[in-house]
């Protein structure tokens, strides 16, 4: 059995991954400062440190009961949207977040690290699909922050030693299949959780942002991956990190536009997603999709949720069962 720090464990991605660890027998400590997190989406028999990871004394806690195997770093400012309003913050407090969290581990002498990083390092992409030979060119601060991380974990690497996996997802999406843990952002910008949300009439209508780009139905173009199989991926670089440290491109390899979204949440749901059409988001790329063939072939993953609507039926019924998200568990419990 190993040990692991998981910070952000109480948010979307960082909480199925808690559930990936805990169900192959790790032990597990998140650190969260519930700023968009859940209590109720850590399980029992994980500890939850509530605190900053740039708080001293909560990295002192979380570092405090014995040596980590690794550090697993979801905790980061993450709104494309927000970071456009308001750069300087994304800029610094990801970088720092980040920075507090890699010193601790190379301070207690834990040397890997697993770092979420993102499609947004690529901005507009010069081919699809996206592999890690392409140009990194961030059209976001947030992407941009991203970056200035990816770029701080070679420099410690060089001088610590501290070995790390930058995963850059594409499109996040699903609950975990088993039904213990799913998406519930405020304020929520993600298509899927957005679509089903107006499908079930738990918001308005969905806004499509833009239908004039260069695509087959003039929509968006995006990669879902499961949020099971972003998991899985953690798992698996793991072991690599004994040898180098490695970057990949994560996602199933296959784009769906926004229309072709709203169509498979009708389907899967059995009710209409009232929407209307709007003018495109500004910063959004036309299409997105990701090469994993390197990931593939090295670590042997694979997704176990390659098809959309295999995507949309987790996070559907997860939705249908907690229409509140995890305020419903608080209330119940
Ligand atoms: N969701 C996606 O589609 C997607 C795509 C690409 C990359 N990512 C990256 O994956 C990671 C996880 O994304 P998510 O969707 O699960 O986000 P999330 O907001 O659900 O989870 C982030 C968690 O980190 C915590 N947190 C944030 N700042 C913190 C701090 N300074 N100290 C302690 N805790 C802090 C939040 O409370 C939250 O629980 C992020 O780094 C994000 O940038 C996500
Ligand atoms: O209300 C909405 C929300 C989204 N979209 C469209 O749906 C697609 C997906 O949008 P999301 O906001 O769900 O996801 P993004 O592709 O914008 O963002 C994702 O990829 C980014 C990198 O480009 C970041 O990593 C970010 O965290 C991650 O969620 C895009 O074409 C977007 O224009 C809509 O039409 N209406």
């Amino acid at each position: 059995m190993g040990r692991y720090l998981v910070t952000g464990g109480a948010g979307y991605v960082g909480s199925h991954t808690v559930l990936a660890l805990r169900d192959r027998g790790e032990d597990v400590v998140v650190l969260d400062d519930l700023s968009k997190g859940h209590r109720e989406a850590v399980p029992a028999g994980v500890r939850l440190v509530d605190g900053r990871c740039e708080d001293r004394r909560a990295l002192a806690e979380a570092f405090g009961g014995g040596r980590f195997d690794a550090v697993l770093h979801f905790a980061a400012l993450s709104l494309v949207g927000d970071s456009m309003r308001d750069p300087l913050r994304y800029m610094a407090e990801n970088l720092s977040t980040l920075s507090a969290v890699a010193s601790a581990a190379v301070q207690h002498d834990c040397r890997r690290l697993v770092m979420s990083s993102t499609a947004a390092l690529f901005g507009f992409p010069e081919r699809i699909p996206i592999d890690e030979e392409q140009r990194l060119g961030p059209v976001s601060p947030y992407g941009e922050s991203k970056l200035m991380c990816e770029r701080a974990l070679d420099w410690a690497e060089r001088i610590h030693g501290l070995r790390f996996a930058s995963l850059r997802y594409f499109n996040a999406a699903g609950a975990d299949p088993e039904g213990r843990a799913g998406e519930d952002h405020d304020p929520e910008t993600h298509l899927v959780p957005l679509a089903i949300d107006a499908a079930l009439g738990l918001r308005p209508p969905l806004m499509v942002f833009g239908t004039d780009y260069p695509t087959d139905d003039g929509t968006g173009v995006r990669d879902y991956v499961h949020v099971t199989d972003l998991a899985d991926a953690h798992l698996r670089v793991l072991p690599l990190l004994e040898k180098q440290s490695v970057r990949y491109n994560l996602g199933n390899g296959t784009g769906y536009s926004v229309r072709d979204v709203i169509e498979t949440v009708e389907r899967v749901g059995g009710r209409r997603v009232p929407h209307a059409l709007g003018p495109r988001r500004e910063g959004d790329p036309a299409v997105l999709v990701a090469s994993s063939a390197k990931l593939r072939a090295e670590t042997g993953w694979s997704p176990r949720f390659a098809k959309l609507e295999d995507i949309v039926r987790t996070a559907w019924d997860w939705r249908a069962a907690h229409p509140q998200g995890y305020a419903g568990a608080r209330q119940a419990a």
